[in-house]
């Protein structure tokens, strides 16, 4: 029995993740990250070196984020406590895909994990009161490498799922277009 699924989105390099839920009158239990079996579906050798952990109220959006060579970061990022729009925009220039996104509803409940990996910005959107995002990243914080592209971008569209303004941090309210920012390769 697989413990753990991959799908493939729109862009093929962007996983989604869905962990075999055991449930019983104790509640629930899953394998959250499996080494082995993650590089096995992903198909290649990932080192996490950093688990950050964030907790974000109804409407808060962060993002695009996304860390520039020698230390750029894959990411697989999920949701322990409500449920978030979970955005991932190809940035790679020589990309077939570049500047496209996909979005995916992370939450508590479907305990569906997104594998982003280098060459990606990076934002969600929180849907619920308030919600606990996890994540495990392929390189460590250098913050002189850290980008920000503003998360409503006209070239990307973005269509996130708000009713309202979103509340941004001063760094992301001042984020760089697609066209001006530095990007991958
Ligand atoms: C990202 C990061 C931040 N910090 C500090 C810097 C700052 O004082 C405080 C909050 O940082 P930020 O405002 O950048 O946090 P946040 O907006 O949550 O940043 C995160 O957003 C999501 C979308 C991502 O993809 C992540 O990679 C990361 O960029 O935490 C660290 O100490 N280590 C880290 O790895």
């Amino acid at each position: 029995m697989n413990i753990l699924k991959i799908t493939n989105t729109i862009i093929g390099d962007v996983k989604v993740v869905e962990p075999k839920v055991f449930t019983d009158d104790r509640g629930f239990f899953f394998e959250s990250f499996n080494e082995a079996l993650f590089e096995k579906l992903v198909g290649q050798r990932i080192r996490f070196v950093q688990d950050n952990h964030s907790r974000s109220y109804r409407n808060v959006l962060r993002g695009l984020h996304y860390q520039l060579p020698p230390h750029s970061q894959g990411k697989l990022v999920r949701v322990v406590a409500g449920a978030v729009y979970d955005v991932a925009v190809d940035i790679r220039r020589s990309s077939k895909t570049f500047g496209q996104w996909v979005g995916v509803i992370l939450s508590a409940d479907n305990k569906r994990q997104l594998w982003i990996p280098e060459g990606f910005a990076h934002a969600f959107l929180v849907l619920s009161d308030t919600a606990e995002f996890l994540y495990k990243t392929t390189d460590y914080w250098y913050k002189d490498l850290e980008r920000t592209i503003h998360w409503n971008d006209s070239e990307l569209s973005i269509q996130w799922p708000l009713q309202e303004a979103p509340i941004l941090s001063p760094k992301d309210l001042a984020g760089s277009s697609l066209s001006m920012a530095d990007l991958f390769a």
